[in-house]
């Protein structure tokens, strides 16, 4: 590539920075998923300034930000192998927006916290993504290969489709553990940077 076309290239991710946003909406009673949503949005600020990038409670909703969002992070703690009741209130809130199309091609991911290792957290993530699939969104998966499977790792529990975390029974600030962090953090920054690439470039005409 040329020093212009490169130029060209920085200034157009750069428009780009400047145009995007992303929502993390999440349900938690105790505190551990909102521990993992708040980290997300922290590795998104990596890439993007604060305002650009919100964690959003399902029970204090700003619907103009998501309607605004280009990337919307859907995350919930598991209860009985699915999301909790809130979060599928949340879902069913969004039906005149299915009806209308309001969310088609806005980007999609998504997160499940939950107190076993498995915990059925994989039913979330697909119950999301198929939610995600009705409003006509695009998927953005969690590409990241496991370091290994202790506390610290990345990825640990080697999910692909989305972002799973496990929180013991302790305070937020201590569980779920650094590896589930880190990766939450490395998730968010992930996600910003994959919509800033794809977002097409504004016309200056
Ligand atoms: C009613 C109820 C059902 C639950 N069901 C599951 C479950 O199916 N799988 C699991 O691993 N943990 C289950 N848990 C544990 C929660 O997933 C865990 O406490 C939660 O993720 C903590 O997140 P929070 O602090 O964000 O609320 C359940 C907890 C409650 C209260």
């Amino acid at each position: 590539m040329n020093t212009s076309a490169t130029a060209s290239l920085t200034s157009t991710l750069t428009d780009n920075k400047q145009s995007v946003s992303i929502a993390v909406i999440y349900h938690s009673n105790y505190g551990h998923t909102k521990r993992v949503a708040e980290a997300i949005v922290m590795g998104a600020h990596q890439q993007l300034p604060e305002a650009q990038a919100k964690a959003v409670d399902v029970h204090d909703v700003d619907w103009d930000f998501l309607d605004q969002a280009d990337l919307l992070v859907f995350g919930s703690a598991v209860y009985m192998g699915s999301v909790t009741a809130e979060f599928k209130t949340f879902m069913d809130e969004t039906s005149k927006r299915w009806y209308h199309r309001k969310w088609e091609g806005k980007w999609a991911a998504a997160f499940a916290n939950s107190g076993g290792l498995s915990g059925d957290k994989l039913a979330v993530l697909q119950q999301i993504s198929l939610y995600a699939m009705q409003h006509g969104m695009n998927w953005i998966g969690l590409p990241l290969m496991p370091t290994g499977h202790e506390a610290h790792d990345l990825n640990r529990l080697s999910s692909f489709l989305g972002l799973m975390t496990q929180s013991l029974d302790g305070p937020p600030e201590e569980t779920p553990g650094k590896g589930d962090i880190d990766t939450a953090i490395w998730f968010g920054d992930h996600l910003a940077k994959t919509i800033i690439k794809h977002q097409p470039a504004t016309s200056t005409c």
